[in-house]
């Protein structure tokens, strides 16, 4: 079997314990190349623990009975070989990433997996027309020459995700996406994410937010207490009942145009 037929992940029974408690108890989880899945959850869920496991930041207990922990179908990974499938834009990356260091070089840092650029980083010109291709494709090119320092929000995270595109991954891991962006600045992401998930990309993308699952994600995976609560199609799975269950309060649902958008019935608490 070739690797590109193996499912992106495969995990069963990971259990992660950090302070002696388990951050993620059990997870069973399947994800195939070529899916795009939100897994959703609220604050201190496991959700950002979960993506550690992915970027092997984590790992889980190795007495779990029949644990599986495979991406791509390998257990152990070289992390450089794994940036070639597994593209990440977090929240931790943005924040180290908020120095003086051009939209354009913050790209072309994805080559060599570093945080800016280096008198040891040989530049290829393929290197730079790519990540100006990348730019481009995200109708971000104005920001090649602005510092990262000097971005708003918004702007950073979208030449974070053309950094993430340099080695052209199958998949694009995002964390909590559209956190601390406004509301046009949202849109204008979401549409960013729509257009790469057209180009072909998997986009796995993990949210406390329904406005962040767009059109194109087609399974959910709900996380609580570090369990998997439900997971499955996403019109199955997103109703009122189950995400009011999820956060723990009476929470009401209503998609439009193939957009989540949810709220709390004052009445109600
Ligand atoms: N390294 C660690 N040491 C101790 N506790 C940890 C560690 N990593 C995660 N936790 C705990 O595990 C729980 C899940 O954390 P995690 O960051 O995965 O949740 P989350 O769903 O991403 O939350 P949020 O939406 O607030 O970012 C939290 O209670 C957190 O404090």
């Amino acid at each position: 079997m070739s690797s590109d037929t193996k499912p992106l992940l495969e995990y069963h029974n990971v259990t992660v314990r950090k302070k002696e408690r388990n951050v993620l108890d059990s997870i069973s989880l399947n994800i195939d190349v070529g899916e795009n899945v939100a897994i959703i959850g609220p604050n201190g869920s496991g959700k950002s623990s979960l993506i550690k496991t992915i970027t092997r930041d984590y790992y889980p207990l190795a007495d779990c009975e029949d644990l599986v922990f495979r991406i791509m179908g390998k257990d152990v990974w070289d992390l450089f070989e794994m940036r070639h499938f597994l593209g990440l834009v977090s929240y931790d990356l943005q924040e180290e990433y908020e120095r003086n260091v051009s939209g354009l070089d913050a790209v072309i840092s994805g080559f060599f997996s570093s945080i800016g650029l280096y008198p040891n980083h040989r530049i290829s010109p393929e290197m730079k027309e790519k990540a100006l291709g990348l730019l481009e494709l995200l109708g971000i090119s104005h920001l090649s020459e602005k510092k990262m320092s000097e971005m708003s929000t918004g702007e950073a995270r979208r030449v974070l995700i053309a950094r993430a595109l340099v080695h052209d991954p199958q998949t694009l891991v995002l964390d909590e996406p559209s956190n601390s962006l406004d509301m046009s600045s949202r849109h204008v992401f979401r549409e960013t994410l729509r257009k790469i998930a057209s180009a072909g990309k998997s986009i796995i993308l993990v949210t406390h937010d329904l406005d962040d699952v767009i059109p194109e994600v087609g399974r959910v995976v709900l996380l609580k207490e570090g369990q998997i609560f439900l997971e499955g199609p996403k019109e199955d799975i997103l109703t009122a009942g189950n995400l009011s269950e999820l956060f723990d309060m009476d929470v009401e649902v209503a998609c439009e145009k193939g957009y989540y958008r949810t709220w709390i019935d004052p009445l109600s608490l």
